[in-house]
């Protein structure tokens, strides 16, 4: 284990094991309840404010926005704006190590948004790395939802290349993650507003 690593070796092997068989894997209460309930608050709070945008899909000129297609609204995230989100980007900090040091992926920066699906809204099946730029090499998602029953939806829905498809419920505090160029993916509609932090780590830095 790295020195002072968020990562201890049981949660490092069964991640770095999943990620090399199946090419995902997913961890339950991954957060402390109080930094869940802190990221879950500061979304909200944004929800409410107005902050959050609609979100787009693909990349630059290609880029646009459908909400029949991506229906969540998203905020990107910097350094420093809240305690708890430099906490989240500790451990985001952690993971890269950990992932380099036992993959040799070469991961060199990250970006993340926080993502509010409202009742009903969804993201149809894709690929987090985009045609025109390979630069996300691992896509992890982080759930904020308190006391999320699996019948209010709201799945993320995997779809492995050679094994049938896996529901991750959205259960506040469990993280999954996959790798981006390889995995489709969706997230489904639910009944109630489903909150969480996306991420891609990346192999250049972030212009
Ligand atoms: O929220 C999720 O479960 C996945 C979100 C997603 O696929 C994305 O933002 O690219
Ligand atoms: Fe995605």
């Amino acid at each position: 284990m790295l020195p002072n690593s968020y990562f201890d070796d049981a949660m490092r092997l069964r991640l770095l094991h999943n990620l090399n068989t199946q090419a995902w894997s997913q961890h339950s209460l991954f957060l402390p309840e109080t930094l869940r309930a802190d990221l879950a608050d500061e979304c909200n709070a944004m929800q409410l404010s107005g902050a959050l945008r609609e979100a787009g899909m693909g990349h630059a000129l290609s880029r646009i926005t459908d909400s029949t297609l991506r229906g969540d609204q998203i905020l990107w995230l910097e350094a420093g704006r809240s305690q708890a989100c430099d906490r989240y980007l500790a451990i985001m900090e952690d993971l890269r190590l950990v992932l380099n040091r036992h993959l040799f992926l070469g991961l060199e920066s990250f970006e993340s948004h926080f993502a509010f699906y409202a009742p009903g809204t969804a993201y149809t099946v894709h690929r987090d790395q985009f045609h025109d730029d390979d630069s996300r090499v691992i896509s992890v998602v982080i759930y904020l939802n308190q006391d999320w029953l699996p019948e209010e939806g709201g799945a993320l829905r995997l779809h492995p290349i050679d094994a049938a498809a896996e529901d991750v419920v959205p259960t506040g505090a469990h993280m999954v993650l996959f790798l981006s160029a390889e995995m489709r993916h969706e997230v489904l509609p639910s009944t109630r507003n489903r909150i969480s932090l996306a991420g891609w780590f990346r192999r250049r830095p972030v212009d």
